[in-house]
């Protein structure tokens, strides 16, 4: 396998993603933002994130085989005779996003962060993924970890609005993966994967969708009720959220890939205008 395989193990478009969650738990409840513990925050991170796509791609090398989105895998298509040799360097990321968060902040950021590589890892890939299409209502929960974890690297006491934000992100991820799930149907239900299109249709996927969205944008302004952040994040939440849930409103009336790649792009849209709403009401409001 090339460095480049490597890489690719580690999803490190996602893990930035999910970096750039923890930076908004973070600046949601810092008083003064510390550039070079931004930095360290988000490199930890990326190297939790990494270890739990690496452990990802090792488990469901035997699925992504079956399926056209991931054949070409580097395990899936067997560019080593000897795969579970990745295991060390999903440990060894692991042990160094856990101990970079343990030596920089606290005890309370490496546990959010084991917490999210595990319920990526397991409780998403090994436990539920094969078994439910619950896997992402559940599995979900591993972003919310992040946003868990830059909240907890400013001061485990400020719990408040990083949990109100990770109750967001929780309810995003089914929305965000559920539209990506109807593009990808026949690459589930070739590899025997309940995904939610699978089992139940993608109409229902697509009102599944809306009603998950309406609850996301209802929980995005928790913020604002709890008086945690303002009115420029609440106008943001507001007019983010209305976009996304005409998305998924055109998703129902029309569910096909066009819509359902609109979506899935937009709830990436969406959690990044989130993000910016964070960061003006924090610097502005
Ligand atoms: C267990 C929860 C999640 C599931 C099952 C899921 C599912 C997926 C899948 C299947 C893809 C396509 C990947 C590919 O084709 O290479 C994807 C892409 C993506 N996801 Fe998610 N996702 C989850 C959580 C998250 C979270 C928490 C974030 C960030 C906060 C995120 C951000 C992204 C981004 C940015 C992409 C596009 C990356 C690319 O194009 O390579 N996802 N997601
Ligand atoms: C705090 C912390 C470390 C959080 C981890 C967050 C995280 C990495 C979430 C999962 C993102 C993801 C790519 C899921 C896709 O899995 P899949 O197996 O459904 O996708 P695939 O079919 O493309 O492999």
């Amino acid at each position: 396998m090339t460095i480049r395989s490597y890489v690719e193990l580690m999803k490190l478009r996602i893990g930035l993603m999910v970096a750039l969650m923890a930076v908004m738990g973070y600046v949601a409840v810092a008083d003064r933002v510390d550039p070079s513990r931004l930095a360290i925050l988000a490199c930890a991170m990326l190297l939790g994130s990494a270890s739990s796509s690496v452990f990802n791609h090792f488990y469901d090398r035997d699925i992504d085989r079956l399926m056209s989105r991931t054949c070409r895998r580097p395990l899936a298509s067997r560019q080593t005779e000897h795969p579970r040799h990745v295991l060390w360097l999903a440990g060894f990321l692991l042990v160094a996003g856990c101990g970079t968060a343990l030596f920089f902040f606290n005890m309370v950021v490496a546990l959010h962060l084991f917490l999210g590589a595990f319920f990526y890892g397991i409780v998403y890939t090994v436990w539920l993924k094969r078994r439910t299409w619950l896997n992402i209502v559940i599995g979900g929960a591993a972003g919310s970890f992040a946003v868990l974890a830059g909240g907890a690297a400013v001061d485990p006491g400020r719990w408040l609005l990083p949990c109100l934000l990770s109750i967001t992100l929780f309810l995003w991820t089914p929305s965000h993966f559920w539209s990506l799930a109807i593009l990808l149907k026949d690459d589930y239900a070739k590899a025997n994967i309940p995904m939610l299109p699978v089992v139940h249709g993608v109409k229902a996927t697509a009102r599944a969708i809306l009603i998950n969205s309406v609850l996301l944008v209802g929980a995005s302004l928790l913020p604002l009720a709890f008086g945690t952040l303002g009115w420029f994040y609440g106008a943001g939440a507001a007019g983010f959220g209305g976009w996304f849930l005409w998305n998924n409103w055109q998703l129902l009336r029309c569910p096909d890939r066009v819509w359902a790649r609109k979506n899935f792009l937009g709830s990436m849209i969406y959690l990044v205008g989130l993000f910016v709403a964070v960061l003006v009401d924090v610097n502005v409001g």
